[in-house]
C-alpha cells in the first residue's frame, strides 16, 4: 500500500488525537557553537532543531517516532506536550493548541519522560496515590502497583531506585489519570526482560482501550514489535513513514541474510560465478558468516553444496529478512555524527 493509501486507511473518517503539521523549533545556540557552525545559523542567529516535522497519531494506535541522537524527537514531543512553544507550524492535541492548553486537556494526557521527571524524596506508592487524587476518574493505583511490581521496592524513595524501577514508576504515573493520549519517551530503556514484557502488554492494552500512543525508542526491535505506524526523522525533518511491513517492503523486498557458523574458511569465490554479483559475504567474527543480498534458492543450494564438498556441518544456520533496524540504518546512515 502506498503512503497515501496507508494514510487514507488510518484516517477512515477519524480525527487524529495528535496532529503536528510543519513544526519548526529554534534554539539560541551558545557562542562557541555559533562560532564553530556559522553555516547552521538562521538570519536570527538561531539553530533550527526541528525543520518542518509533521505527524499524526490516531486513537487506538501506537505511533513510533524514530531518529538518530539529536534528530529532533524529544523537541517535537515536548512541543506536542505543550512544554515548549512552537516557532512555526501547527499543533493540535485533542483539538487544542497544546501550548497554554486548558487543565481539562492536560488531565487527558499521560507523559512518561526519559529521565522520569519524578519528585525524588517520596516513596513510589505515596506518589502514585497523590497523583491519583488530582484526577476525577483515576485508574486503580493498586492494579498498577501490582502489574508493575512496584511493591517490591516501595520501601525506597524514588531517588534511590534503579533506572528500570524508576521507569516502571514513571509509566504508572503516566497511566494513573486514564489518559486519552500517552507520550512514552524510551519506555523500555533499562528494563529487565520480565518488566519489558509487562510494559509491552500494558502498552497494547492501552491501545485496545483506544488510547493514542506516541513513543520514541532507540530499541528498534521494540519499535518493530509495538508500532502500528512509524515516522523516521533526520536532522529535524521527516524522511519516511509507514507501517513496519510497508517500510520493509518499500526499501528492499528481496534482501535476506543467511547467518551461519562454519569452522573452515569460506569465500564468495567458492560460489558459482553467476551467483556472486547480487550478494556479499562477510565474516562478522571468527567463523561467523553473513551472506546478504538478493538471495535466491540457488544461493542456498550453492552454500549447502559447499558445506557438503568441504565436509562442513554449520553449528548455526539462520535465514532472516530485513528488519526495521536495517531500514533505519539505511535511511539515517551507519556513521555516528
Ligand atoms: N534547549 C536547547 N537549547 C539548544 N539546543 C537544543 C535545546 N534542546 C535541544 N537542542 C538541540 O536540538 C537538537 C534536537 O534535540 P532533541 O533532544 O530533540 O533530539 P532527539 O532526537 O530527541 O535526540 P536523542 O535521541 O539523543 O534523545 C539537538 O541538536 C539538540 O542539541
Amino acid at each position: 500500500m502506498s503512503v497515501q493509501n496507508q494514510r487514507i486507511a488510518r484516517e477512515s473518517g477519524r480525527k487524529p488525537a495528535l496532529s503536528i503539521d510543519g513544526l519548526i523549533k529554534e534554539f539560541k545556540p551558545s557562542r562557541s557553537f555559533r562560532e564553530a557552525n556559522p553555516h547552521l545559523l538562521t538570519d536570527r542567529g538561531t539553530v533550527q532543531a526541528v525543520r518542518g516535522i509533521s505527524l499524526d497519531v490516531y486513537p487506538g494506535e501506537v505511533v513510533v517516532l524514530l531518529g538518530a541522537n539529536g534528530a529532533g524527537k524529544t523537541t517535537t514531543l515536548s512541543c506536542a506536550q505543550g512544554l515548549q512553544p512552537a516557532d512555526g507550524g501547527t499543533l493540535q492535541l485533542l483539538g487544542e493548541n497544546p501550548w497554554g492548553a486548558s487543565p481539562e486537556l492536560r488531565a487527558q494526557v499521560g507523559i512518561m519522560l526519559q529521565d522520569g521527571g519524578l519528585p525524588q524524596a517520596i516513596h513510589p506508592i505515596e506518589l502514585l496515590k497523590h497523583i491519583a487524587k488530582m484526577y476525577k476518574n483515576p485508574a486503580s493505583v493498586d492494579d498498577l502497583v501490582q502489574r508493575l511490581g512496584i511493591n517490591e521496592f516501595n520501601g525506597t524513595t524514588i531517588r534511590r531506585l534503579s533506572g528500570g524501577q524508576k521507569q516502571r514508576v514513571a509509566l504508572a504515573a503516566a497511566l494513573v489519570g486514564n489518559p486519552k493520549v500517552l507520550f512514552l519517551d524510551e519506555p523500555s530503556a533499562g528494563l529487565d526482560p520480565q518488566s519489558r514484557t509487562v510494559v509491552f502488554d500494558i502498552i497494547r492494552e492501552q491501545r485496545e482501550r483506544g488510547v493514542a500512543i506516541v513513543l520514541t525508542t532507540h530499541l528498534l526491535d521494540d519499535a518493530q514489535r509495538l508500532a502500528d505506524y512509524v515516522y523516521i526523522v533526520k536532522r529535524g525533518e521527516n524522511v519516511t513513514e509507514g507501517t513496519v511491513a510497508q517500510l520493509l517492503q518499500e526499501t528492499n523486498e528481496q534482501a535476506h541474510t543467511v547467518s551461519f557458523t562454519a569452522a573452515s574458511a569460506i569465500s564468495l569465490q567458492d560460489f558459482p560465478a553467476h551467483l556472486r554479483d547480487s550478494v556479499t559475504l562477510t565474516q562478522d567474527s571468527p567463523g561467523q558468516y553473513s551472506l546478504t543480498g538478493e538471495l535466491t534458492p540457488d544461493h542456498l543450494n550453492a552454500l549447502t553444496t559447499l558445506f557438503v564438498s568441504q565436509g562442513i556441518m554449520p553449528s548455526s544456520f539462520t535465514l532472516a529478512s530485513r528488519t526495521l533496524e536495517d531500514v533505519f540504518l539505511d535511511i539515517s546512515g551507519r556513521d555516528i555524527r
